[in-house]
C-alpha cells in the first residue's frame, strides 16, 4: 500500500442496501407521513409542495410512464429551469430504473440536439420556458416520441401536460400504497445522464449508475460529511438542477427530509429575504455569487440567526472571498465541496468542525485520493503540487457512447484523473490551485490565474477580475489582469501591478499588464456563471447565447483584446 494515496474514512453508517430509486421511495414515504412536511418551495411564487404530493406525483407518474411503455432500458430527457415540477420526472424514472438525461436549460438549439443524440430519449419534459426551443428540437429527432410540460395545465398543440400524461396513462383506481419501485442491479444501471460544463469541448454525456446515488445519499446522511442540519430545516438553493453540484445536492436534501426553497434566477434581495422568512439554515452557493455577497453591504439589513452553513463548490474559493463572506453572514467559516461531473458529486468535503481556510476538504467515505507529478506520473507526497487524481464509488460508468474519452479519463486501474492541479497538506486537507489547462507558464514556472483572482478580488476599488495568460517570446507566458472598477473608484494599472506584486512571489506579477474593463466575460476558471446572466448581478456582454461559446469568447476575447 501506497502512503501516499489517501482514503476516505470508514463511513459511520453502512450503505444502505437497494437501488438509488428504492432508497429514495424509502425515505419519501417516510416523510410524507408528517403532516404538512413540505418538501420543495419556490421562493419566486411562494408555491409549496408537500412530501405527500411528491409521494403521490412520483408514484403516479411512475405507473404512467410504465403503462405508455417506459421500461428499464428507456432513456427520458428533463430540460427546465429549476422549479417545483422538476424532480418529479426524474424521481420517478430511478423508480422504475429509466435514464434521465438532465439536459441544460441555457443550451441552443444546436447543443440540445447534440446532447439529445447522445442520450436518445423517448420523453422529454421539459417548461413553459424551454418548450419553444424544445419544439424546434423534436422536429429534428426521430427517437423522442412525446414533450411532456412541467408546469402548465393546458395542453398545447404539440406537446401534453404533466397532469393530462398521467390521467391519460395511470389507472383511476391506482393506490399509491401499491406501488413498489423496480429492483435491477444497482452496480451497472444507470441513473442519469449528466453534462459537464463543456468548458473544454462540446459537453460529453456522463453516464451515473444508481451505486454512485446510493453512495452520494450515504454522504448525505454522514454526520462528519453531511449537511449538519435535522429534518424539516429549509436550504435554500439557486444551483442549477440539471448541474451534478444541483442534481445531487438536492436529491440527497430529499433523504434527509429538508425543505428545499428553490431559486430558478439569482436575485439578491429575494435571495437574503428567503433566507430571513424561511428561517433557512443551510444554503449554497457557487464562488460568483460569494464575491457578490462579499462586497455586498445589503447581507447587514436582514436577521439570520439560523444560517449555520453557507457551502461553495463548482470552481476555486480563494481563501479571502471565504472569509470575507464568513465575516459578512457572521458564520464561523465557509463549506467547501470539490466535484466533477464525473464523480457523481463532492468527493472533497470539509468535514464537521474542521475547516481550513482556502481548503476543499478531505476525501469522502469509499474514496481514494492521489497527487500525480504531471511530468513523470509519480505519486507525490503532502505539500507537493500535482494532478489530482480519484477512484472510489461514485466514479461515472463513463461517457456516453465515447469509449475512448473514457479511457482518456479513466486509467486501467479505475483512477479519474481530474485535469485540476492541487496538494493535501499534512493533514490530508485538500486545496485545489486551478485547472491543469488554465495555468500560465511563465519561464516554466506555474502561475494560477484562480490565485491572483482571489487577490485582485481583495482590492476595495475593484469589482470583479480575470486573469490570463498572453504569449510572450521570452517567458512563453506572462499574466495579465482584465479588471473592472467599482464605480465612483479610481484605479491605475500601476496600482494594480503593485497591489497584486506586494503580495506574490516575483513569478506572478502582472508583468502583462492590466486592462479596464465593464465587466468579465466568464471562462473556464469561473464556472457556472452563464446560469447567472439574466441575474441582478452579471450581465454578459457577449450576444452569444450558449456557455461553450461564452467560454470560447472568453478564449478569443483575451488574445484579440491583448494582442492589440
Ligand atoms: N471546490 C472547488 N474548487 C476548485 N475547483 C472546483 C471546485 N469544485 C469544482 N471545481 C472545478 O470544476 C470542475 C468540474 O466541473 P464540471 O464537471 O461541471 O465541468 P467542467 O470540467 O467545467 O467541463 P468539461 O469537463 O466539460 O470541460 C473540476 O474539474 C474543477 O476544475
Ligand atoms: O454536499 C455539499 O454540501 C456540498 C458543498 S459543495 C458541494 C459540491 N460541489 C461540487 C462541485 C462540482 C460538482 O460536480 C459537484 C459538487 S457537489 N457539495
Ligand atoms: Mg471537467
Amino acid at each position: 500500500m501506497n502512503k501516499n494515496i489517501l482514503y476516505g474514512p470508514p463511513p459511520v453508517h453502512p450503505l444502505d442496501d437497494g437501488t438509488g430509486g428504492e432508497q429514495l421511495y424509502k425515505c419519501i414515504s417516510r416523510y410524507a407521513q408528517i403532516p404538512g412536511c413540505i418538501a420543495l418551495t419556490n421562493a419566486h411564487t411562494k408555491e409549496n409542495i408537500l412530501y405527500k404530493d411528491l409521494l403521490d406525483l412520483t408514484c403516479r407518474l411512475a405507473e404512467s410512464l410504465k403503462k405508455y411503455g417506459i421500461t428499464t432500458d428507456s432513456t427520458i430527457a428533463v430540460c427546465s429551469e429549476n422549479s417545483l415540477q422538476y424532480f418529479i420526472p426524474v424521481i420517478a424514472a430511478l423508480y422504475i430504473g429509466a435514464a434521465t438525461a438532465a439536459v441544460n436549460n441555457k443550451y441552443n438549439e444546436r447543443e440540445l440536439i447534440n446532447c439529445l443524440n447522445l442520450s436518445k430519449p423517448t420523453l422529454i419534459f421539459c417548461s413553459t420556458e424551454t418548450w419553444p426551443k424544445v419544439r424546434q428540437v423534436k422536429e429534428k429527432l426521430n427517437f423522442t416520441k412525446k414533450v411532456i410540460i412541467l408546469d402548465n395545465k393546458d395542453n398545447s398543440d404539440s406537446a401534453q401536460s404533466l397532469e393530462d400524461f398521467i390521467f391519460d396513462y395511470c389507472d383511476k383506481d391506482f393506490n399509491v400504497r401499491q406501488f413498489k419501485p423496480n429492483t435491477f442491479n444497482r452496480d451497472e444501471h444507470v441513473a442519469l445522464i449528466l453534462n459537464s460544463s463543456g468548458s473544454s469541448g462540446l459537453p460529453k454525456g456522463v453516464m451515473l449508475t444508481h451505486k454512485n446515488l446510493a453512495v452520494r445519499f450515504s454522504h448525505c446522511k454522514d454526520p462528519v460529511f453531511g449537511n449538519q442540519i435535522s429534518p424539516g430545516t429549509a436550504i435554500l438553493t439557486v444551483i442549477p438542477f440539471h448541474h451534478g453540484f444541483g442534481m445531487f445536492t438536492t436529491l440527497g436534501y430529499f433523504t434527509c427530509g429538508f425543505q428545499i426553497v428553490l431559486m430558478h434566477t439569482f436575485e439578491e434581495h429575494l435571495f437574503l429575504q428567503s433566507l430571513q422568512d424561511y428561517k433557512v439554515q443551510s444554503t449554497l452557493l457557487v464562488p460568483t455569487l460569494m464575491t457578490f455577497f462579499a462586497k455586498s453591504p445589503l447581507v447587514d439589513k436582514f436577521y439570520l440567526p439560523h444560517l449555520q452553513e453557507i457551502a461553495s463548490g463548482g470552481a476555486p474559493l480563494s481563501r479571502e472571498i471565504g472569509q470575507a463572506v464568513a465575516q459578512r453572514f457572521k458564520l464561523k467559516s465557509i463549506r467547501q465541496g470539490y466535484g466533477l461531473t464525473e464523480t457523481t458529486s463532492a468527493i472533497l468535503l470539509t468535514p464537521e468542525g474542521e475547516t481550513v481556510p482556502g481548503s476543499t476538504g478531505k476525501v469522502v467515505p469509499f474514496f481514494a485520493a492521489k497527487v500525480v507529478d504531471n511530468a513523470t506520473g509519480r505519486i507525490l507526497g503532502p505539500n507537493q503540487v500535482g494532478e489530482l487524481c480519484f477512484k472510489g464509488d461514485m466514479n461515472m460508468k463513463g461517457y456516453c457512447n465515447d469509449i475512448e474519452a473514457t479511457n482518456a479519463i479513466i486509467d486501467k486501474e479505475g483512477w479519474l484523473h481530474s485535469g485540476d492541479l492541487g496538494y493535501y497538506n499534512e493533514n490530508e486537507h485538500f486545496f485545489i490551485i486551478d485547472r491543469i489547462k488554465s495555468v500560465i507558464k511563465y519561464k516554466g514556472y506555474q502561475v494560477a490565474p484562480a490565485e491572483l483572482e482571489g487577490i485582485l478580488l481583495t482590492h476595495p476599488s475593484i469589482m470583479d477580475a480575470g486573469v490570463t495568460g498572453i504569449p510572450d517570446e521570452q517567458a512563453g507566458e506572462v499574466p495579465a489582469a482584465c479588471v473592472v472598477v467599482k464605480p465612483g473608484r479610481n484605479l491605475t494599472e500601476e496600482n494594480v501591478i503593485n497591489y497584486v506584486s506586494s503580495q506574490v512571489s516575483s513569478t506572478k506579477r502582472l508583468r502583462g499588464g492590466v486592462r479596464f474593463i465593464d465587466n468579465i466575460p466568464k471562462g473556464s476558471t469561473v464556472c457556472l456563471p452563464w446560469y447567472y446572466e439574466n441575474s441582478t448581478v452579471y450581465i454578459s456582454n457577449t450576444n452569444k447565447d450558449s456557455p461553450s461559446e461564452q467560454n470560447q469568447m472568453m478564449k478569443n476575447y483575451n488574445l484579440v483584446d491583448f494582442s492589440i
